[in-house]
Order: structure tokens, then C-alpha cells, then sequence
């Protein structure tokens, strides 16, 4: 097995009293689709800022193509990050921030730029600054796969994008990325749309990592069950309740497997498969009645 595009090593960033990631630790395989899921705050553009190099761990240690990213041009010309609503020159056309790129990436591809702009019904001499919102992502989206970076790394680049939009970065993004095997990173709160696509799945609640695993293993690592209210409750004390709904005497109840445990059918429950976005809504709210949520309002911004 080859050695992983990014190591995070037991790490935390502190924004002054604030910690924003708190001893993560994970890594992430060459050519693969991972999803980084969470609430909001959760940490996932920090947690892709230390990626990028964009800031320096307050604590551990990342590294991207086995090297620290930070200041590190040999491993930054890899890597594109497409933020969410990117900033662009104010004088620059839609042409002039593609032709930025082409410079910036070495394996740049113009003939899937051109496409992209085609799908995207972009117009190449517009002003950036006159697109719409969503065509403004849309820039972004089309230079986070031409720039063809070996890791790439999406922060919910699809701000006011249609659904119709939306679906054509997913198919471009798949073929592409069939062409072209890398590591690509997505965040994103649309995880119905998306989870079909993703290969990994890191879900991030306050700071912490709460799932990381392979797509394939969510899809078992769950059910959703419904029944007589006590039943539910029995079957789910074998195992790990996540979220629980009572109407009168029923219940429904998301519920992590437990290796061993008993099966819902033994409990005279009905079953059926969690899905990717069901188990993050379970997950964070379980966590969340563990905690009490501080106020952030007193935060104070730190520059980069
Ligand atoms: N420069 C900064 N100064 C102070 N606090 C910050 C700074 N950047 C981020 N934070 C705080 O760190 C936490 C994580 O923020 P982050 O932007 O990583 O969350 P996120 O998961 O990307 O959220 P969203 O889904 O809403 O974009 C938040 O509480 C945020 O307020």
C-alpha cells in the first residue's frame, strides 16, 4: 500500500481559549474521495487550513506528501484548496483567473477547463466580480479539478450552485477523477447528495473526530430500527443508542452494532440500513447531549 497523501498526528489548534481541533489524529490515503463532515464550527476549514499550510498546528503534527506543508513549496504546488466563496482580484475576468491557475498548477489541464466552462455555461470574459454566487463557485469549482493537484481539497465549494449545478460538479468530478486517480477532500453539509461518491468519511464534532472509516463500513456500522418502544430500548442496550423517537408505544431509533450483539429480528423489530447522513444526525446530536455548548460570540478573531 502506498503511503498516505496527509498524516495528522494527535493534533489541536487553539484560537486563544478556543480549541478548534482537539488531539486529531488520522490519515488520509493517495486516491481516494473523502468526506469531511461536521456541524458548523466543528473544525473542518481548520482542519483544511493545517492541510494547506494556511496556519501551523498549535499542537502534533501534519504532514502532506511526507514533508510539513507550511512554507513548503515542494508540497504546496500539489495541493489546490478551493475555499468556500473564494476571493478573486478585483479586475480579473473569469479567463484571467484560469489562466492565474494554469501558472500556478504544473499539472494543469486546459482542455478540462475549457469543458467545465462550457458545462458550466460560464462566460470567460465576464468580470468575476459580476458573476452570480453561485457562477462564482462555479470558477472555483472548474480550477479545483483542472488544476488536476494531487491533493485536492473542496470547503463547501458550492455556495448558491442549482441542483442541476451541483450534479454536474458530481458526475465531471467522478469521471475526472476515473481519468485521473488523487486524493481529493470534500466538505460539505449536502451529505444525501454526496455520500454516494465518497470513498472515506471523516466526521469532526466540536474538535474531535467521531467516525473515520471507509464509506462501505458506515453503511453497515448502523440501523435504524422500529417497533414496540420497550423493544427498541432492549435491543438497543445491547448495542449503542445514537437517537432515539417515541410516538405513544412505538419507537424509532437509530442504533450503532455492537460486534456480537443480537439482531433487531430477535427483538421483534423491523430494520432497514442507515444512511450516511442519518448516522452523522445521530452522532452529533448523541455527542451533543453530552455537552454544554459554549457561547462563541466572545471569540476573538486571530490572524493568520
Ligand atoms: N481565525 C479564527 N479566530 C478565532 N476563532 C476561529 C478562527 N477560525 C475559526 N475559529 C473558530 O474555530 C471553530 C472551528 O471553525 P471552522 O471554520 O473550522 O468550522 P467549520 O467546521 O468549517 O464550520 P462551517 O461548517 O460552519 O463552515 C469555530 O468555533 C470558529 O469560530
Amino acid at each position: 500500500m502506498s503511503a498516505p497523501a496527509a498524516t495528522v498526528h494527535d493534533v489541536t489548534m487553539r484560537f486563544r481559549d478556543h480549541t478548534a481541533l482537539d488531539g486529531i489524529s488520522t490519515a488520509i490515503e493517495q486516491d481516494g474521495i473523502t468526506g469531511l463532515l461536521g456541524r458548523n464550527g466543528a473544525g473542518k476549514t481548520t482542519l483544511m487550513q493545517l492541510l494547506t499550510g494556511h496556519r501551523v498546528p498549535t499542537g502534533g503534527g501534519i504532514e502532506v506528501f511526507g514533508a510539513r506543508p507550511y512554507e513548503n513549496d515542494d508540497v504546496l504546488r500539489r495541493i489546490c484548496f478551493i475555499k468556500e466563496g473564494q476571493r478573486y482580484p478585483d479586475h480579473f475576468r473569469v479567463r484571467d483567473a484560469l489562466d492565474a491557475a494554469a501558472l500556478v498548477f504544473p499539472d494543469w489541464d486546459a482542455d478540462t477547463a475549457a469543458t467545465l466552462l462550457r458545462d458550466f455555461e460560464l462566460p470567460a470574459k465576464r468580470p468575476i466580480k459580476k458573476l452570480s454566487r453561485g457562477m462564482n463557485s462555479a470558477v472555483g469549482i472548474i480550477i479545483g479539478l483542472a488544476s488536476r493537484a494531487r491533493l485536492t481539497l473542496f470547503d463547501e465549494p458550492y455556495a448558491g450552485l442549482d441542483v442541476v449545478a451541483r450534479h454536474l460538479f458530481y458526475d465531471r468530478l467522478l469521471a475526472d477523477y476515473a481519468e485521473r486517480p488523487r486524493t481529493i477532500v470534500i466538505s460539505t453539509h449536502l451529505i444525501e447528495e454526496i455520500s454516494d461518491l465518497l470513498e472515506r468519511v471523516l466526521l469532526i464534532d466540536r474538535g474531535r473526530l467521531l467516525l473515520d472509516t471507509d464509506a462501505e463500513s458506515v453503511r453497515s456500522s448502523a440501523v435504524t430500527v422500529r417497533g414496540p418502544r420497550e423493544h427498541v430500548r432492549a435491543f438497543a442496550a445491547r448495542h449503542e443508542l445514537l437517537h432515539e423517537q417515541t410516538l405513544a408505544g412505538s419507537g424509532r431509533a437509530v442504533v450503532r452494532l455492537r460486534a456480537g450483539g443480537e439482531s433487531p429480528e430477535t427483538f421483534g423489530l423491523t430494520a432497514a440500513p442507515t444512511d450516511l447522513q442519518e448516522l452523522v444526525v445521530a452522532m452529533s446530536l448523541a455527542t451533543a447531549e453530552h455537552h454544554t455548548r459554549t457561547p462563541t460570540d466572545d471569540l476573538e478573531e486571530v490572524p493568520r
